[in-house]
């Protein structure tokens, strides 16, 4: 009934390249990022936190913290970071819209668990993404997937906001996308300033979602009590 279309996806890569974001959002990459391959990284990481956790006079031969080195390399390469290898860059398959739904589809508080860029601490939050079919609808689970992809850097939310819009778009083949992102920042909640209620709210509108009634309509949806 659906016809996939990864391969438009692996196209679209091609095109926009290593980044998957058309211009202004583009996370601030070194040329040579990946000259290196993943687990030269770790080995490289790894060395750097056995310096830190040396100079903060920790004990490296210690049982528990013997391991910690590479499980931090690991899991920031592997895991944290992953977004930042265009390898992991999911595959977002569109389908034809067959049935002709014509209103917004809201995929509505998507975990985001994030890095802030300032401080190499958590950002955690949910992110609400809406876009308008343009003759393509998108899985529903790459839309939580494309959020994670870009979560998975250093980021500022400003920027991790644009990018989610940008991808969508470009997968969907529409300006007709939006995102919010309501977020903690664990370097605003538990040191500096040590505000533990706040959170930030970002958002990025495109095409018919700038207009008045249409953003609204998105808005409201978020405000809706879900019973489940
Ligand atoms: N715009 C924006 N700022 C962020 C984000 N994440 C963290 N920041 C801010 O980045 C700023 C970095 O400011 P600096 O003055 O260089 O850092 P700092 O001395 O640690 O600042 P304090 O957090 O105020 O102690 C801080 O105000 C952070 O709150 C983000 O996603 N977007
Ligand atoms: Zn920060």
């Amino acid at each position: 009934m659906f016809e996939l279309n990864s391969k438009m996806n692996d196209e679209r890569i091609e095109e926009i390249g290593e980044n998957h974001v058309a211009t202004s959002a583009k996370t601030p990459l070194r040329a040579d990022a990946f000259a290196i391959s993943d687990e030269e990284k770790i080995n490289k990481i790894q060395e750097s936190v056995k310096d830190i956790l040396h100079t903060l006079g920790m004990d490296l031969e210690d049982d528990s913290i013997q391991g910690t080195p590479k499980r931090v390399a690991k899991a920031f390469v592997n895991e944290i970071f992953m977004g930042l290898n265009p390898a992991n860059m999911p595959k977002a398959s569109t389908f034809d819209n067959n049935y002709n739904y014509g209103e917004m589809l809201v995929e509505k508080n998507i975990v985001v668990y994030s890095t802030c860029e300032h401080h190499l601490l958590p950002i955690i939050g949910r992110a609400h993404v809406a876009y308008i079919s343009n003759g393509k609808v998108i899985g529903l689970s790459k839309m939580n997937r494309i959020v994670e992809y870009f979560a998975k850097r250093p980021q500022v939310q400003e920027r991790l906001t644009m990018q989610v819009v940008q991808a969508m778009q470009e997968a969907l083949g529409t300006d007709d996308v939006a995102c919010v992102i309501d977020a903690k920042h664990l370097c605003v909640n538990s040191r500096g300033i040590k505000d533990i209620e706040s959170s930030t709210v970002t958002s990025e509108f495109g095409g018919k979602f700038k207009e008045k009634e249409t953003k609204k309509e998105f808005l409201q949806y978020l405000q809706m009590e879900t019973n489940f």
